[in-house]
């Protein structure tokens, strides 16, 4: 894995991200439990402070301001001291400030699904505006090198959820193996 070190690895939040219906709560879910952490999901954050839907903010007010406001959500979700498993929202690895955060503060996995498979993911749920094929996968187009460049550890999120699961704790247990290894 590759990030900053500032913060001890077991103080850092792992931060799942990956395009709307990449499968960041479903797989979330599964880790915080295995890792006895506290799940902060980006759409259920939102909700909580807003009243309101990302679907129905974005339609109400514009996207723009959705997505400075699941800016504000991560921001606020990685200065937490306790560390969390993180489903941010798809958009937050365009921006900057999240990027910056990000390489901080977390652990990052980045949840990489083929658009086909996206698209029939995305087609569960009511939380998500509405995205066709065609501009799904622009968008990817256009996001994959902020995904990688955020990402400590990429998986083809096609796996089954147990297996997701087993690979980011394996990650992270290599990580801790090396930090061990190379402390003085
Ligand atoms: N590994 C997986 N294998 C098969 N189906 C999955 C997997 N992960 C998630 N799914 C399914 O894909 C759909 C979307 O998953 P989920 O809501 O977790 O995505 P998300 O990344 O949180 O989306 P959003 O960004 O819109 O919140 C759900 O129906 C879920 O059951
Ligand atoms: O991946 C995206 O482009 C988006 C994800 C959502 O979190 C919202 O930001 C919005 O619906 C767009
Ligand atoms: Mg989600």
């Amino acid at each position: 894995m590759s990030g900053s070190d500032e913060r001890e690895r077991s103080d850092r939040h792992v931060v799942l991200v990956g395009m709307m219906g990449a499968g960041k709560t479903t797989t979330g879910v599964a880790l915080a439990a295995r890792l006895d952490r506290p799940l902060r999901d980006g759409d259920v954050d939102l909700e909580a402070r807003t009243g309101h839907t990302g679907a129905e903010i974005a339609a109400a007010d514009g996207i723009d301001h959705l997505h400075h406001l699941e800016e504000e959500v991560l921001l606020d979700a990685l200065a937490d001291e306790r560390p969390a498993v993180v489903a941010a929202a798809g958009w937050v690895v365009e921006a900057p400030r999240c990027r910056e955060a990000l390489a901080d503060r977390a652990t990052v996995v980045w949840l990489d699904v083929p658009v086909g498979e996206l698209v029939s993911r995305m087609a569960t749920g009511a939380h998500r505006r509405p995205l066709d094929p065609d501009a799904a996968d622009a968008l990817l187009a256009r996001r994959q090198r902020c995904f990688a460049e955020a990402a400590d550890l990429r998986l083809d999120a096609r796996a089954p959820v147990d297996e997701l699961v087993a690979s980011v704790l394996d990650a992270l247990d290599e990580a801790d193996d090396r930090s061990t290894e190379e402390a003085p």
